[in-house]
């Protein structure tokens, strides 16, 4: 089964069993949520809204204002400016809700000469967590079989798994993880966007940032796209807004055929750019499927002979470009 299908199943089955403390809640509602530094804002008023039980990623170049959003939310760092509620409390009382709140910020330094388990057992103790909640941290992240290797003979994501393993020990309904993906390779993050739905299956809250939507894309429910501090879009992945018109691209096989299909297009009256790669056909208010069936049934009908006839629409990745531009500012 494909990593969208997978996701997809696991959306079906969702809302899961709610978690008694969150169901129905909304576990993070925060309005104009404001940093800054000296005369330099670099979280501009951005409202946050997490219901329970759901994944939102957090999308924006180097410099956006993520890690500092995240870390306002554990009482890291002081806002300037904003109001709501963290899991019911006041978002200005941490120590209230904080207990109930797993996070991967910076990844935690483990011993590398301890097994997986040791550094966790070290970690349980540590935040006085029980013990025998570690078996299923090991399940949740995927390490369980390789629990008893050391620390140092894991690849990067393994090390990046554990950290978030050590963010789950207190069994938490609000689960923060600022760009577990980074640096991982393909089947890394494979394994990382498994254990984040893993982790939200039983009803807990995830949001997690990422520099791309790639990382994240088969993963959020909604995502929150920020650049330069300031908010961009807030919602489902597939209303991301969307800057390129959506087209049907039709090559013919010959220059010949070419030309009767820009002959036909234009007497049907269509809005026809020539590309190099073809041409691309306006959907319009059309549906995209009926319209290429049209088309296609059209050049046959004139013998003309297509070697290319798809629907073409602007990637989701493009769409965040769009709106954050492609520099990083930090
Ligand atoms: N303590 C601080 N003092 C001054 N500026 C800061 C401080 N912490 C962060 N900043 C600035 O705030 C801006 C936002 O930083 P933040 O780390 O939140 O961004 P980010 O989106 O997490 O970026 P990255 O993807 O690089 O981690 C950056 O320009 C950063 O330089």
């Amino acid at each position: 089964m494909s990593e969208q299908a997978v996701f997809e199943k696991i959306q079906d089955s969702r809302p899961g069993p709610g978690r008694p403390g969150t169901d129905g809640l909304e576990v993070v509602a925060v309005t104009g949520l404001t940093k800054r530094y000296g005369r330099r804002t670099v979280v501009d008023g951005v409202d946050l809204h997490l219901a329970a039980g759901s994944i939102t990623g957090l999308i924006g170049p180097n410099g956006a204002g993520k890690t500092t959003i995240m870390s306002m939310l554990l009482g890291l760092v002081r806002p300037t400016a904003g109001r709501g509620t963290v899991l019911g409390h006041d978002l200005t009382r941490p120590a209230d809700y904080l207990s109930r709140v797993g996070a991967l910020i910076e990844g935690p330094a483990f011993f590398g000469n301890l097994s997986g388990r040791a550094n966790l057992q070290y970690f349980a103790r540590l935040g006085g967590h029980d013990l025998a909640g570690i078996p299923e941290v090991l399940d949740l992240v995927g390490l369980q079989g390789r629990e008893g290797d050391s620390y140092s003979s894991y690849s990067l994501g393994m090390k990046q798994r554990l950290g978030i393993g050590v963010a789950l020990l207190g069994d938490p309904d609000l689960v923060i993880l600022d760009e577990p993906t980074n640096g991982v390779d393909p089947a890394g993050m494979r394994d990382i966007r498994a254990m984040v739905r893993r982790i939200a299956a039983d009803g807990r809250t995830v949001l997690i940032s990422s520099h791309l939507l790639a990382e994240l894309e088969h993963v959020c429910d909604r995502v929150i796209v920020l650049d330069q501090g300031g908010l961009r879009y807030s919602g489902p992945l597939h209303e991301l807004p969307s800057s390129r018109a959506e087209v049907i691209l039709l090559r013919g096989l010959s220059p010949e055929d070419d030309s009767a299909l820009h002959r036909l297009l234009t007497a049907q009256g269509r809005t026809v750019e020539r590309r190099a790669d073809g041409f691309a056909v306006d959907v319009g208010d059309d549906e995209p499927e009926r319209l290429a069936g049209e088309l296609s049934r059209h050049a046959i009908g004139q013998g003309v002979e297509l070697v290319e006839l798809h629907h073409q629409k602007q990637s989701l990745e493009d769409r965040v470009l769009d709106l954050v531009g492609t520099g990083s500012r930090s």
